[in-house]
């Protein structure tokens, strides 16, 4: 579970996070949405101590994030825009095991949750592929995998879908709603509904670092329509 309590962020005296207060139970499906600048990535880098609160507070299962950051770490993975720059390893396969590498597990738990979750994003026969030879939307699934070898309980998605395209858009979506429907929660953090609507067990949406609606897509639908956020 993820708490935030008043949670207030600033960016020298500009206001970017209001007084945040939101829980988010493990294997929810929950869209982020706002418009341009209206807090969702500054929100979601204090799920696990990316950034530190000005005031209130920010929890992982009822511990504070700064009292225990592997923790929270391990709790909450991320996944940002433009994860060619963020892959560590030549080939898809030491790419995925190298985070659950650096938790000390044994060679065969690692084999296993790198099999387990490359075949919940469908690239079980990739493994030994190289990196440099992915297409985008390949490149979004292997790294959704590597956050998923880590097992999280909540995988945190910033803008997955930028700079794909339809195809890439759909694979990616349908590998989602598998891993969410293994138990995995996820934050998608979006300006755009159209892709995850049909996935989203919440949608909240932020305006001016507030939160503006929180609610289930059916109840939501009519009042978001009118601040800048594509709805299908
Ligand atoms: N590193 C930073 N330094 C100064 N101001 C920042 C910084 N990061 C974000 N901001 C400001 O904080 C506010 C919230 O930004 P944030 O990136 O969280 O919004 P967002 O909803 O994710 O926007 P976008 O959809 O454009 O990514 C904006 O006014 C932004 O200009």
């Amino acid at each position: 579970m993820i708490t935030t309590r008043n949670l207030v962020h600033r960016f020298g005296g500009a206001v970017a996070l209001d007084k945040i207060s939101l829980t988010i139970p493990d294997g929810q499906f929950v869209v982020l949405a706002g418009p341009n600048g209206s807090g969702k990535t500054t929100l979601v880098r204090h799920f696990n101590g990316l950034l530190t609160p000005d005031e209130g507070d920010v929890l992982v299962d009822e511990t504070p994030v700064e009292d225990d950051l592997v923790a929270a770490r391990t709790r909450v993975g991320m996944v940002f825009q433009h994860p060619r720059d963020t892959f560590v390893s030549a080939t898809v396969g030491a790419d995925v095991s190298f985070g659950p590498e650096n938790l000390g597990l044994s060679h065969e738990e690692i084999d296993r949750r790198v099999e387990t979750s490359l075949s919940a994003v469908g690239m079980e026969d990739r493994k030994n592929d190289r990196i440099g030879s992915l297409s985008g939307g390949e490149c979004q699934r292997v790294a959704i995998a590597g956050a998923l070898a880590m097992e999280p309980a909540h995988l945190v998605l910033d803008e997955p879908f930028t700079g794909l395209d339809a195809p890439a858009r759909d694979s990616v979506i349908s590998h989602l709603e598998r891993c969410s429907k293994d138990g995995t929660g996820f934050v998608v953090v979006t300006h755009d509904l159209r892709d995850v609507w049909s996935l989203a067990d919440r949608i909240v949406a932020l305006r001016d670092g507030q939160i503006a609606v929180d609610g289930k897509p059916s109840e939501v639908a009519s009042k978001i329509a009118d601040f800048g956020i594509h709805v299908p």
